[in-house]
Formats: C-alpha cells, structure tokens, sequence
C-alpha cells in the first residue's frame, strides 16, 4: 500500500509537536531545577555562614580564635562543600591586624560584598554551573544575643567581614539532568502512543481516501467498475457509501446509453470495453451520421451522394482502396461510380464480368453483406491479383425499392481487418442513412428522365427541346460549332392507320425511332416533337454534312420492310433540314426553317430530303 500524503503530514505535524514540546518540557526542567538547586544552596549557604559566624564568636570568647585556619579546613571537609574561607572588614584590619593570608579578599565579589554588605549567591560557570559560591557578609550589630561592638569597633551595620562558600553542584546537575531526561522520556513515550493512536483513528480516513482517489482517477478515463470499502458507521462511511452509490448511478445510466446507442448503429456492446469511451466514440460516431445525412439531403444528384460517401470512406475511416457500383435493374448491368475516390474510373477491384452481368456479383445476388475478410475466397468475382496480394473484401450492398441498387465495396490489407470489422457497424449506419437519400434522389431523376422521355418510342419528348434548346444554342456558341436540325415525317402515314389499324401505325413508329437511332451518333439527339413528326439534332455538323445523313436515314427508311398483317409494308420519309448559325441566329427560328424545308419536301412529292433557303421563306414572313 502506498504512504498516504494525508497520513505523512498529520503524523509528521503531530511528531513536530511532540518534539518541540519534548524540549520545551527538557529545558524549563532544567531551568526550574536550577533555580530551585540556587534557592536551597542560597539557604544552605546561609546557615553554614551563621554557623561559622557562631562558632568564630564562640571562639573569640573562649580565646581559641587562633584556631580558626584548621576549624575551617574542618568545615571545608564537609560533604559537598569546597572551600570554607573568612576575610577580614576593613574596621577589624585597623582593629585587629591583617590577620592570616587566607583572610585577605582575593577577588572583586569579596571586595563589592564588604563594600556594599550585600550577600552574593551564585552559580559559577555554564547553564547549571561547576559549583556555588556563596559570599556572605557579617554586619556588626548590638540587637545580636551576642552584641558585636563588645568586641569591634565598627558601627552599627558596617561589614566586619565575609564568608566565602563554595560548594559543588554535580548532585544537582545529575538530579536535574536525570529529572529531565524523564520527562522528555515521558513525552517521547505519549508521543508514540499518541502516533500509534492517531494512525489507528486515521486509518478508516487514510484508506478511503486512498480508494476513492484510486476509483476517481480509473472513473476519469472511463472505468466505473471500482468500488469504495466501507469501514465506519460514521462520515468517512458515508463518503465512501454516497461515492459508490454516484458510481453505480453513472454505470446504470452510461450502460442504457451505450445499449441504447449499440441499437443505433446494429452492435452487441463489448461488456469488457471501456464504458465512457466506447459511448463517447459511438456518439460521436452517430453525430457524424447525422450530418452526413443532412449533408446528402441537400445534394442534387445520386453522383454528388456517392462522392460524399467516397469522402467519408477515405477520411472518416481511412480507407484507400474501395469501389462503389451501382446498379441498373431493368437491364441487369451495374456501373462503376466510385474506385478508390475517383468517379467512373475503371473496375479495379473485381472481374469486368459483373458489370455486363450484374447477378455475377455475390451482393448483388443474394442482398446480403458479403464478408470476405476471412474468407476472400467466398465471391469468385474478386479480383484474382488483389488476393493473391492477400487483401481482403467486405461488400455491402445499398437496398432501394426492395432490391440491391448499388453496392460499397471495402478492400483492405490482412492488417487492417480488424480496423475495419470495429468500423463495419458505423460504415453499415452511414449506408443505412444513404439508401433512402439515394432512392429519393433517383426517384426524381428517374421521374424527372420519363418526364423529358416521349413513353412509346423512348424518344426524348419537345418538353426536353423546350429545357434544353438554350443550352445547346450556349454550348454552340461556346465552342463556335454548328448544329443542323432536321424535321422528318413519313408520307401518307395516315392510310396506316387508315388501313392496318392504330397498334400498326404505333408499331411503325417505334421501328421507326430505332432506324433513325441506328444511322446516328450518341451525341446526336432524337427527339419526338409530335404524332409522327420526328426532329434530329446533330450536333457538330454543318448542311452539307447533315445532307448526307439525312439521305441515308430516308434511304433506310425507304428500303425497310415493315412487318404488318398479310407483307412487308413499305413508307417514305420527308425531310427538312437548317442550320444553326448558317441560316438563323435563334434556336426557334431554325425549327421554323426546318419545318419550312420539310413541306418544300412534301410539295416537292415527298421521299427526299430539301435543305432550306431563304426563297422557301415568304418575304416578309414573320417569325
Ligand atoms: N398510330 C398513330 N398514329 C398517329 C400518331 N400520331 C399521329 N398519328 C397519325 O398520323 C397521321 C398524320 O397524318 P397527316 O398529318 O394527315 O399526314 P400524312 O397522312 O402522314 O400525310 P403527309 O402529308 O405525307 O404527312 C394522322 O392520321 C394521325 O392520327 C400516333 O402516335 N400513332
């Protein structure tokens, strides 16, 4: 278990108290001991003065004064005493003589104690001292039991002399030291028990706290699976019970998010993933979705979605190499609309097969996700180089209208699947998301194609010459080509109808739309402009040109045998022909010349083709 910070400084504080307490306590021991030992030395000393002072009168009295040196040699024997040593005042050296040698003041404190006849006590030397001197002086009195001025001639309160004692203080400074070493004993023993105990007390603190932070710091990166021990009944219980209690409440609700969000995008939520995370990045993933669907509902075509969608492969999930085709049911071809991120490029990524056969594709086939990342194997259509190079595939087919309308296929490198198997579900959301758009949107083009579409022939109708004659004259002009129109109807189409009934005559005319489409290019355009009326629009070429082309459609009309009940039924063609910008500058009015030139060509007796020329235009013919 790692040290808690709390515990270093609560018991960390607690040990400084205890030291500084420890030594308070050691010091102001010592110190009262001090004072205490100079009070009892002082009173000590004060008696064994008057003791002395006693027996050096007694010994005056009884004229033994003489052996005063070695009574005090005695004196100085005594237990803890060091020296024992009297001076004499300056009344009894006029009185009586200097006396011995001993009995002269040997320093300052005996001179200042006779002068002043004020006692000095004293520790000499250090905090508690070596030893203690005592300097007592002896002031003559007459209230005395023994009266001094019976003997000295001094006045009343004059210094007659000293004492000096000195007397070690080992014992006391033993005594002290010994005194205070206990109580810091003493103090050093509550405070371990006090660490002991307040680290007991702090414990139930010190783990929770611990394990909260322990459990906070997993929750922050998105694992609530941790729980707090409760220790205690009290607060620190509490905590650790409301702390829980928050955790189950996040996982309950984060778990019915992360089901909840799972549901959206088709997932079983993987219970060992991280809870947080996994919700955040498939909310995130979602939120993605949801603007990429309003994005493609705002966009015009089905090309500008699939371009989209090309986007979101190559950068929302880094995908290199992908294909997207799309399907055209009615003829049962598919095309290619995306490879690798580039519009209508060439199949790359299976047989050619599949777009002249679109059953051969196995998505298109079963409507299924064809999933090739383990087994690439599983569609022959895939191409035989990208396996051998060991990629991998995931088809996904688009449904619209109950069928495959298109289909997304993924190419990966063996280390990218798993990549793309955490992705497949959000890829599928987006699809999901597309399909409608795509349906919706080639609903209206295909709407949009029939209305512009003439419904018997499959001819482009005159609502598609009425959009589209602005564009063609602009596109003329930008390029500085010509364009020649024709106007083309059969001769005496009415006696078909008239002889062989309606169906026939409908039947001619679609045979009809089918002869002109053969004898002309894809970019030229066939248009129904009404009954049996037919209008082409070659683009890029000039009358002459157009002449030739003309000729070649009246001849094949002429010479083919049109299947009717009893024979082959024969019809002639008329044709008129002008041109854009020879004859006129506006589209409108070279319709009307062609139209011109093609009554020229009935007058003229029908089955030929007659360009316009000014003369066919009345003068002053209006427009
Ligand atoms: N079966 C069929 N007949 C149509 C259709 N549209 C127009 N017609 C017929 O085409 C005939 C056109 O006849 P007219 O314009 O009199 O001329 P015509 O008989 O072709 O003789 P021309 O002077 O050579 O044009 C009419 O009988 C129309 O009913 C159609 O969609 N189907």
């Amino acid at each position: 278990m790692t040290i808690s910070r709390l515990q270093t400084k609560t018991m960390g504080a607690l040990l400084l108290v205890m030291l500084i307490m420890m030594l308070v306590i050691g010091l102001s021991s010592m110190v009262l001991i001090r004072d205490f030992s100079v009070r009892s030395a002082t009173e000590h000393t004060r008696t064994a003065a008057e003791m002395i002072r006693v027996s050096l009168t007694e010994a005056m009295i009884n004229d033994t004064i003489d052996r005063r040196a070695s009574m005090l040699r005695r004196l100085a024997e005594v237990n803890s005493l060091n020296e024992v040593r009297v001076i004499r005042g300056e009344q009894v050296i006029e009185q009586y003589g200097e006396g011995l040698a001993m009995e002269t003041p040997a320093d300052d404190i005996d001179r200042q104690v006779l002068e002043t006849g004020q006692p000095y006590f004293g520790l000499m030397g250090g905090l508690l001292g070596e030893e203690f001197r005592a300097t007592i002086p002896y002031i003559a009195s007459s209230n005395e039991d023994i009266n001094c001025m019976a003997c000295h001639q001094a006045p009343e309160g004059a210094a007659l002399g000293a004492v000096t004692l000195t007397a070690s203080v080992d014992h006391m400074k033993t005594a002290g030291m010994a005194t205070a070493l206990f109580l810091v004993a003493i103090m050093g023993l509550f405070a371990i028990l006090s660490i002991a105990f307040l680290k007991r007390m702090l414990r139930p603190l010190v783990e929770t706290t611990q394990e909260i932070r322990q459990a906070a710091s997993l929750a922050s990166s998105g694992d609530f699976s941790q729980r707090v021990r409760s220790r205690s009944h009290d607060e620190i219980g509490q905590i650790a019970f409301h702390f829980n209690q928050m955790a189950d409440a996040i996982t309950h609700k984060l778990t019915e998010i992360r089901d909840h969000v799972a549901q959206l995008v088709n997932t079983v939520p993987d219970p060992k993933a991280n809870l947080l995370q996994e919700t955040a990045s498939t909310v995130s993933g979602l939120v993605k979705v949801a603007q990429f669907k309003q994005a493609i509902e705002e966009d015009q075509t089905t090309e500008e979605v699939f371009f989209r969608l090309s986007e979101v492969l190559r950068t929302e999930f880094g995908l290199e190499h992908f294909s997207i085709y799309q399907v055209n049911q009615d003829k049962r071809l598919m095309e290619t609309v995306i490879v690798d991120g580039v519009p209508h490029d060439e199949i790359r990524w299976c047989h050619p097969d599949i777009l002249e056969q679109c059953t051969t594709c196995r998505a298109v086939r079963t409507g299924h996700a064809i999933d090739g990342l383990e087994n690439p194997r599983l569609c022959r259509a895939f191409d035989q180089d990208a396996l051998a190079d060991g990629r991998s595939y995931l088809c996904l087919p688009i449904i619209q209208s109950g069928g495959v309308g298109s289909v997304v296929q993924l190419v990966v490198p063996p280390q990218n699947i798993p990549a793309l198997t955490r992705s497949r579900p959000l890829i599928s959301a987006y699809l999901r998301e597309a399909a409608p758009v795509l349906q919706a949107k080639g609903l209206m083009a295909s709407l949009r194609e029939s209305s512009l579409k003439d419904a018997m022939t499959g001819l482009r109708n005159r609502r598609f010459l009425e959009e589209y004659s602005d564009s063609l004259v602009s596109q003329c002009k930008r390029r500085k080509m010509p364009m020649t129109l024709m106007m083309l109807d059969l001769d005496y189409f009415k006696t078909v109808n008239d002889t062989h009934g309606h169906d026939v005559g409908d039947q001619i005319l679609r045979e009809l739309a089918g002869i002109f489409q053969a004898h002309l290019r894809e970019s030229d355009l066939v248009i129904r402009y009404g009954g049996e009326e037919f209008m082409v629009i070659l683009l890029d070429t000039g009358a002459e040109a157009a002449m030739e082309v003309a000729n070649k459609i009246r001849e094949a009309v002429e010479t083919h045998p049109f299947k009717v009940a009893g024979g082959d039924l024969y019809k002639t063609l008329s044709i008129g022909l002008a041109a854009y910008p020879d004859d006129a500058q506006a589209f409108w009015q070279v319709l009307k010349y062609a139209d011109v030139a093609l009554y020229a060509a009935k007058d003229n007796g029908r089955n030929q083709v007659v360009r316009f020329t000014p003369a066919l235009w009345p003068p002053g013919g209006e427009y």
